[in-house]
């Protein structure tokens, strides 16, 4: 559903975001894309709603070159960057104007998310809180059933029942169909969400795997370090380590910061690993 072939791109000569950046995903999941400030996350999500174009490679996202932005193309996806405003002076204005470029829009997930976001009556965006107008516009997002949407750190300035919610809407709401990508720091915000984590580190995808290849892979856990496993990278905390190991056959959940930091401090070369198709 997206494949990225040799992407090149740069601000300023001399200083590639990305070279040659290769990777593929598919329908059907949602993942959560990782990666230190200033590695590309924001970038990359703008090259792939067409926003910014390549300076070389390819990007096929659902069938389309995004950069030709064809109304069958935006009409399929949906991009909610970081700290968007909706850009209208109502929600009733916003969907009276947006709703129609989403053939699939949804008024009755729209009520719904609009009721299970505790979102105001008030008719004014100026009378809402900056939270209320991410929800606002997440759970517009979600309502257009847009075959693609990339959210960049969709959490931000949400409070902690939201943060819940939102994770659970955004499981509940989605279509086999469908991708989804979102980039963040908040890897609290994932647990139980992405099916799929992607870390960028110094233009180059780092790791591109399924939680559930990960979960057969490794032991995620914490206390004092098994001996009988073989430990891939473990972290010092007041009860001993977090750590993770070479799987031995028992199960465990993905502990998606240690994974970052085993994968940024080089300990998971071998397996770094692209989708297939
Ligand atoms: N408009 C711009 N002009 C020049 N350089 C830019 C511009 N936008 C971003 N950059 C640079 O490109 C790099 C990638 O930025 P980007 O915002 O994509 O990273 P990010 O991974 O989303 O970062 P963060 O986690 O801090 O949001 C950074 O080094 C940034 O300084």
């Amino acid at each position: 559903m997206l494949q990225v072939n040799q992407l090149n791109y740069a601000y300023k000569a001399g200083s590639p975001i990305f070279r040659d950046l290769t990777f593929s995903l598919c329908a059907g999941s949602i993942v959560g894309l990782l990666g230190k400030n200033g590695e590309g996350k924001t970038t990359l999500l703008s090259l792939l709603a067409g926003l910014k174009r390549p300076h070389g490679g390819e990007l096929t996202v659902n069938g389309h070159n995004p950069g030709k932005r064809q109304p069958s193309f935006l009409s399929s996806i949906y991009y909610l960057p970081d700290e968007a405003e909706p850009g209208f002076s109502s929600p009733q204005d916003f969907v009276k104007a947006m709703a129609p470029f989403y053939p699939t829009f949804d008024t009755k997930i729209m009520a719904e998310l609009t009721e299970t976001f505790e979102l105001p009556e008030a008719r004014k965006f100026s009378h809402w809180s900056f939270g209320q107008r991410k929800k606002f516009q997440i759970a517009f997002a979600l309502a257009t059933k847009c075959k693609i949407m990339l959210f960049d750190e969709p959490t931000n300035g949400l409070d902690i029942p939201s943060k819940a919610i939102f994770r659970k809407v955004m499981a509940g709401t989605l279509d086999e169909d469908q991708l989804v990508i979102i980039a963040t720091h908040q890897t609290a915000d994932l647990q139980n969400l992405i099916d799929r984590v992607m870390i960028l580190e110094q233009g180059d995808v780092k790791l591109n795997e399924e939680l559930f290849d990960l979960e057969a892979k490794y032991f995620f856990g914490q206390g004092h370090l098994p001996e009988h496993l073989d430990c891939v990278y473990a972290e010092e905390v007041p009860n001993g380590h977090k750590y993770m190991c070479a799987s031995a056959g028992e199960s465990s959940t993905v502990d998606l910061e240690l994974l970052f930091n085993a994968t940024i401090n080089g300990k998971l070369e071998s397996s770094k690993a692209y989708a297939n198709g």
